[in-house]
């Protein structure tokens, strides 16, 4: 009982970091508060075009992965600025790597964006 009591509290407090960590990375992050007015935006977009409910799935997952990429992508950047501060090739390709992530995840969402919205106009 002892345990188990103490696995939920450690879970709830779990949470408690993980909520702290996104209210970091929506405070500090500029890009993650442009991807959050993207979001908004699509958000009326897809209201105002009626999209299906299929659409309004992939429209989804997509915005999660781009904005859970970014965070990923702050985490490492903060490692790598904790780990060595000053200038280094290996920070660099690290730093760009990580941000390559995030603009795969990106083109995936325009290309999305595009498949979902283009015919509406039409
Ligand atoms: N310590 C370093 N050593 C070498 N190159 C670096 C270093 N810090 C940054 N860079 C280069 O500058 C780029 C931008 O790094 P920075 O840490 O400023 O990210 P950022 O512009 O804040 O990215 P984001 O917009 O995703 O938060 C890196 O991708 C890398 O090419």
């Amino acid at each position: 009982m002892q345990k188990k009591e103490s696995f939920f509290i450690n879970r709830l407090k779990s949470i408690g970091f993980a909520f702290k960590g996104m209210l970091i990375l929506i405070k500090t992050e500029a890009s993650i508060q442009v991807q959050l007015f993207i979001t908004i935006v699509v958000t009326f977009a897809g209201f105002y075009f009626e999209i299906s409910r299929t659409e309004w799935l992939i429209q989804i997952t997509i915005i999660g992965l781009v904005i859970s990429i970014e965070g990923m992508n702050t985490a490492v950047e903060y490692i790598a600025d904790f780990v060595h501060p000053e200038y280094h090739k290996k920070i660099g390709l690290i730093k760009d790597v990580a941000a390559g992530a995030v603009f795969i995840a990106s083109i995936i969402a325009v290309i999305i964006a595009g498949i979902i919205y283009i015919p509406k106009f039409n």
